[in-house]
């Protein structure tokens, strides 16, 4: 029988459900009784139908810590135009980073994104130079008690209050709640910057050769001038960021001093807040490294954000999770292999 939500010292989404063994419950009827609620809370897997395998929730040592964080005070950068930062160096501290970067490694489902684009009528095939994942679900929606995706009633006096939206495109993805792993450290992010986020994406970066080209996340489904979490954890990777084109001339007279690149040298454990009119105005990269540095090892990064309709969830499970194979961590080799669940 679950402890009553409002007892737990960390509060665990309802959708987990937790499984007991026997052995569990017999060594749980001689903890005394705080000690029995933390086992309870922060053992076992967090489990959904959509997840391809469970997904181990933090042990209890980590999950106190991760519910201490930030260890710094974020440091604006706001001293180029347009652009407006918050740089936490770090947000997890070297003692902790390490640990979660293996941990996260070793528990989540990874996948090789490949898709096809149309660009000014060429088509080509695009590889995704890197390992990802994704969970959440955009504004219109929530998971219930039972795992359920339902969608919220709509605001009152809203259109859609009254009229579905007549191109409405059925889903093509089933969302995947956050497992609780992460979703504690979404929490953190939360209560650390004042924003809100519903969704999770994350990349694995296995080598040098791993790279995201220069792009901004942009997207109509996350509003205007969105905020967008983003933690380092691993080797050390530059991050790189240069403002957008002038759209004319005269704007180009106007910014001589606009385009100084910027280079952040992103350690484990680093966040680095994007928000306000960063990504309108701002391309970011992660380029590729080659030479003495090619082998520096893997670096994980996850973004919190915030889809507010539907097209989003749709785009994040489409370009982070596909419909391709599943990769997982292999702890004998050191590297991500092919994954397949036994009872297939
Ligand atoms: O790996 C990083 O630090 C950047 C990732 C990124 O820009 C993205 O996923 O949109
Ligand atoms: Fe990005």
């Amino acid at each position: 029988m679950p402890l009553p939500l409002e007892t737990c010292v960390f509060q665990t989404p309802r959708y987990f459900h937790h499984h007991h063994c026997h052995h569990h419950l017999i060594h749980q009827c001689l903890q005394p009784l705080l000690l029995r609620r933390h086992y309870h809370v922060q053992t076992g897997f967090s489990k959904h139908a959509t997840y391809p395998h469970p997904i181990r929730n933090w042990p209890e040592a980590i999950a106190r810590d991760v519910s201490s964080l930030p260890a710094t005070l974020g440091r604006q950068i706001n001293d180029q135009p347009d652009l407006d930062l918050l740089y936490f160096e770090p947000y997890i501290p070297s003692y902790m980073a390490k640990d979660v970067f293996e941990f996260l490694r070793a528990e989540l489902p990874f996948y090789r994104v490949e898709y096809d684009i149309n660009r000014g009528g060429i088509q080509a095939h695009i590889k995704t130079p890197r390992y990802t994942t994704v969970f959440g679900v955009d504004d219109t929606s929530y998971f219930d008690t039972d795992g359920a995706v339902v969608d919220k009633p709509p605001a009152a006096g809203s259109s859609s209050s009254t009229t579905k939206p007549a191109n409405a495109k059925p889903p093509r993805y089933a969302p995947r709640p956050i497992p609780q792993c992460l979703d504690l450290l979404r929490t953190s992010t939360e209560a650390a910057t004042g924003c809100t986020f519903n969704f999770c994406l994350v990349n694995y970066y296995a080598s040098g050769a791993d790279s995201i080209s220069f792009h901004s996340d942009d997207e109509r489904f996350l509003g205007p001038e969105p905020a967008i979490a983003s933690f380092s954890l691993g080797a050390r990777r530059d991050f790189l960021m240069k403002h957008k084109k002038p759209a004319t001339a005269a704007a180009a007279a106007e910014r001589v001093d606009a385009k100084k690149p910027l280079k952040l040298p992103l350690g484990s454990g680093d966040m680095i807040l994007m928000r306000g009119r960063t990504q309108s105005n701002w391309l970011h990269s992660i380029p590729k490294r080659t030479g003495k540095n090619q082998d520096d090892g893997g670096r994980i990064n996850i973004t919190f954000r915030r889809a507010m309709v539907k097209a989003g969830t749709d785009n994040y499970y489409n370009y982070n999770v596909g419909t391709g194979p599943v990769y997982r961590w292999d702890a004998q080799s050191r590297q991500m292999m092919l994954w397949t669940s036994k009872e297939d």
